[in-house]
């Protein structure tokens, strides 16, 4: 019992440092959609770019089921990320 609940713990651990680097990765795409909403302001540009949404979700889904997601899981973090991405542009305006 111990000897589970010490391997429980480190891969507890493992976990921890996934989402600290998962929590890493959206902070920094996300300085960079400002970056991308601080250009599409000064040029006039509208926030959201269906083309390039579309070509970003063919890779979301692409990349995401060669790791073997699940197909509706990619979906729904794309939208997400999709949405919270035009919130930060939006509220540069
Ligand atoms: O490529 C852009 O124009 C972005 O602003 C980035 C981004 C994204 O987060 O992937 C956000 C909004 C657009 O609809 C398309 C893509």
């Amino acid at each position: 019992m111990d000897n589970i609940r010490e391997e429980l713990e480190q891969y507890r651990a493992q976990i921890d440092d996934v989402d600290r680097e998962l929590l890493a990765c959206l902070a920094a795409r996300f300085r960079l959609s400002e970056t991308i909403g601080l250009l599409k302001r000064s040029a006039d540009v509208h926030v959201v770019q269906q083309d390039r949404a579309t070509e970003v979700k063919k890779r979301y889904e692409t990349l995401g089921t060669s790791q073997g997601l699940r197909p509706d899981f990619i979906l729904e973090l794309f939208h997400l990320i999709h949405q919270e991405s035009c919130r930060v542009q939006d509220r540069l305006r």
